[in-house]
């Protein structure tokens, strides 16, 4: 005879299945200190162990994936996925530019509770050479002798750390950080892609792209792991940005070799455009600073959800690269050249 089973009583959650146990709770506290130094394939690994390792990675992923930034910019700079399971980028995050790292990606705290120490752990003014700026104690918008340094439309001077105004300044655009609403949207076909999440004005600045300063040598050296790893991890995509300041003969004059591959901020998520996308970029100098910075502005009024893009180059310049280096480009622009630019650095 069958067993008549009887209606099962809804059971109250007891004190002890709402909260871990005292033990758990230690335990909580301390996976708390060291999980979040942990990189993704860590953390996953470190979240099968056991149900509170489960526990404490999964609120590590969402905190991390609510801010890319980690309360290093003004605004919290969120991951947006609806096309596959991955939930964030992994790398570490610097505001400004930095000199290149001895250590290929190096820890940083990130997705830890209340604690996390919000301040960046690399130190700006990286090219601190002091060179004399204004005097003013207080510049005028549109009056200030180091605007008056601006060699050209694409070379912009700002008041820096060897003038004699302050951080108010009104000829400090760039130095305040990100202060437009970003998201960074995941794209089948290109992966992260950085958007913006609010209207953004015709030439408002957007962020400067922050990474190692490297040299030329450590550039190459770099690009060619990168182009090994490229070929065996479809996934994987590099960072590493060159910029040639040229003299009015037209001859390149200055390289400067800015990696965002591991270190970087929200501007190593901007993709190509074949047709120049919506950012204009600048090469910004500021007293007290012996390199130039690039920084991304608004070309035009930017809708909310809108990808923001840029040209990495002209595909046109590099007909000697070999196919097989080149990546597919899926900017959907309609005079789109169907391949990434590339450069043989
Ligand atoms: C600076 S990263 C941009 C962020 C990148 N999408 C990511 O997921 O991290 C440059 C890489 O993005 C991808 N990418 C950029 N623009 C693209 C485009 N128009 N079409 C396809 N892939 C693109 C390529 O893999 C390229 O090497």
């Amino acid at each position: 005879m069958e067993k008549q089973s009887l209606p099962k009583k809804p059971r109250r959650l007891g004190e002890s299945q709402l909260t871990l146990p005292v033990t758990d709770n230690q335990f909580l506290r301390c996976a708390d200190l060291i999980l979040p130094w942990l990189n993704a394939p860590e953390l996953a690994a470190v979240s099968l162990t056991c149900k509170a390792s489960s526990f404490i990675s999964r609120s590590i992923t969402l905190r991390r994936s609510l801010d890319a930034a980690r309360s290093l910019e003004n605004l919290p700079v969120p991951f947006l996925n609806a096309v596959d399971s991955k939930r964030y980028a992994d790398f570490a995050y610097t505001p400004f530019q930095i000199p290149a790292s001895s250590s290929p990606q190096p820890r940083q705290r990130w997705g830890g509770g209340a604690s996390d120490a919000p301040a960046s752990q690399f130190e700006m003014n990286v090219v601190g050479e002091s060179m004399c700026g204004c005097e003013c104690e207080r510049c005028e918008e549109g009056y200030c002798q180091c605007l008056a340094l601006a060699a050209g439309a694409e070379i912009v001077n700002e008041c820096g750390s060897g003038c004699g105004c302050g951080s108010d300044c009104p000829n400090r655009v760039t130095q305040k950080g990100v202060l437009v609403r970003l998201k960074i949207v995941r794209d089948e076909k290109k992966g992260w892609c950085l958007c913006s999440d609010q209207l953004i004005k015709k030439d408002q600045f957007i962020c400067e792209y922050a990474g190692e300063l490297l040299t030329t040598d450590e550039a190459r050296r770099r690009q060619t792991i990168y182009d090994k790893l490229r070929s065996t991890q479809q996934s994987f995509s590099s960072a590493l940005l060159v910029i040639r300041e040229h003299l009015p003969s037209g001859q390149a004059c200055l390289r400067i070799n800015i990696d965002a591959t591991s270190i970087g901020n929200v501007a190593r998520f901007i993709n190509h455009s074949c047709d120049g996308g919506n950012l204009s970029t600048v090469l910004l100098r500021s007293s007290g600073a012996l390199l130039p910075r690039l920084c991304f502005f608004a070309a035009r009024d930017i809708a909310a959800g809108e990808e923001l893009s840029f040209s990495y180059g002209d595909v046109r310049l590099t007909p000697g690269e070999s196919t097989e280096k080149k990546l597919n480009c899926s900017c959907g622009s309609s005079c789109c050249f169907g391949t990434l630019p590339c450069e043989n650095t």
